[in-house]
């Protein structure tokens, strides 16, 4: 175990053990009382190796006994992952400084994430993409996840638009903000509105596309919530098309409430482009509306338990229940 010496009361105070260790006998001869314990660093090894076997059984044990810890595990692991992989793109995309391109850099260096998960990323519609224009991309927003299907349709030159808590989140905010995200403060409406007002010319002026979840928060309850407006006023502010994208449920492998993350299969549905020339700021509610309702029935239409199409639907509190 953890040997110690306690000078005055030596372990061994031979001569010969002075010899041997002259650190933990030195002084000894004019040592008054006992002193308090010293524990060298070599003596500390043998605890941490006990500490390490005892994380390397337990670890394993809970991943297979426990789905709780499993889920725990599987998100810390995938924060903490996209926070490294972000530490190497911050000096590659600092290169450029502040610039959509670096959004390309992000895209290739998170699309291998899907396969560290299990998790089948099927795309379709993806020929609805107006070629090279530039659009507002609107999409339902289950959970941090939703940055799979994200990258593997985001188009070129396409910035998401993100809450400004992100901005903190360390490496990964970084790199969100060298990659141009557009971060706006959702508690000062107003601001927001302004800074939305101004990606609106940008978007025009610099060529680019942007990526914005209209609910405005995660939704993990199966469902859509009431979309807000901002998007809808972008794209119509630049009279440029909205680009709905549908990701299906994760429900069937993925479960925040339920703590269970098990590998499985989300269709990324990208919807033809719904035109917005000639509509005005009056005509956004009615936009807003047609969007979501269009999109929750490809949701529904898409979104399935894992045991083949529609079982989920079915269920009580599963998407069949939601409010168009
Ligand atoms: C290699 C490794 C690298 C690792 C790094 C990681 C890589 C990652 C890469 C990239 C990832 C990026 C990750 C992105 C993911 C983040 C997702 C999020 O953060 S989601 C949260 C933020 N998103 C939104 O909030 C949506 C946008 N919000 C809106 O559009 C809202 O409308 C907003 C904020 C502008 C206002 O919100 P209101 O809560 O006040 O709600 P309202 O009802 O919509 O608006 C109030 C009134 O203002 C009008 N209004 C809204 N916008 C307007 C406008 N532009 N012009 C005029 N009026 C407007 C509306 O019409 C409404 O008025 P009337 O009630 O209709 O009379
Ligand atoms: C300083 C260390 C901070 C550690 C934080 C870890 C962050 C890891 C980076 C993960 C990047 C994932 C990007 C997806 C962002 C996302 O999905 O944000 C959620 C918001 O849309 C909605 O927020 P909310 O209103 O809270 O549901």
């Amino acid at each position: 175990m953890v040997r110690t010496s306690i000078c005055g009361a030596g372990v061994n105070p031979s001569p010969s053990a002075g010899r041997l260790s002259p650190l933990l006998f030195r002084n000894q001869a004019h040592c008054p009382s006992p002193r308090p314990l010293q524990v060298t660093r070599m003596e500390l090894w043998p605890g941490l190796w006990t500490l390490l076997l005892l994380l390397a059984l337990l670890l394993p044990t809970l991943w297979f006994c426990s789905p709780s810890a499993k889920y725990f595990f599987k998100m810390a692991f995938y924060n903490g992952w996209i926070l490294f992989l972000a530490v190497l793109a911050i000096p590659v995309c600092a290169v450029r400084g502040r610039n959509v391109e670096n959004m390309k850099i992000l895209r290739l260096m998170l699309l291998h994430i899907k396969y560290l998960y299990g998790i089948r990323v099927e795309v379709r519609g993806a020929h609805h993409f107006p070629p090279s224009q530039p659009y507002v991309v609107v999409s339902n927003h289950q959970s941090s996840l939703d940055l799979l299907g994200m990258m593997e349709v985001l188009p070129g030159r396409c910035v998401p638009i993100a809450k400004r808590e992100l901005l903190w989140a360390g490496s990964a905010g970084l790199a969100c903000w060298l990659a141009g995200v557009i971060f706006i403060d959702r508690k000062r409406t107003g601001d927001a509105i302004s800074v939305m007002s101004e990606v609106a010319q940008t978007l025009i002026t610099q060529d680019v596309r942007v990526w914005v979840f209209p609910e405005g928060t995660r939704n993990h309850n199966g469902s859509m919530l009431p979309f807000k407006r901002g998007a809808f006023h972008l794209a119509v502010q630049a009279q440029v098309p909205i680009v709905p994208i549908v990701m299906s449920s994760y429900q069937d492998f993925y479960c925040k409430k339920e703590r269970r993350f098990t590998s499985g299969r989300c269709q990324v549905r990208v919807l033809p482009p719904v035109p917005t020339e000639g509509l005005t700021p009056d005509d956004v509610p009615a936009l807003a509306d047609t969007v979501r309702h269009s999109m929750l029935t490809v949701f529904r239409e898409i979104s399935t338990d894992g045991r083949g199409g529609g079982d989920y639907l079915k269920k009580p509190g599963g998407v069949g229940e939601a409010q168009l």
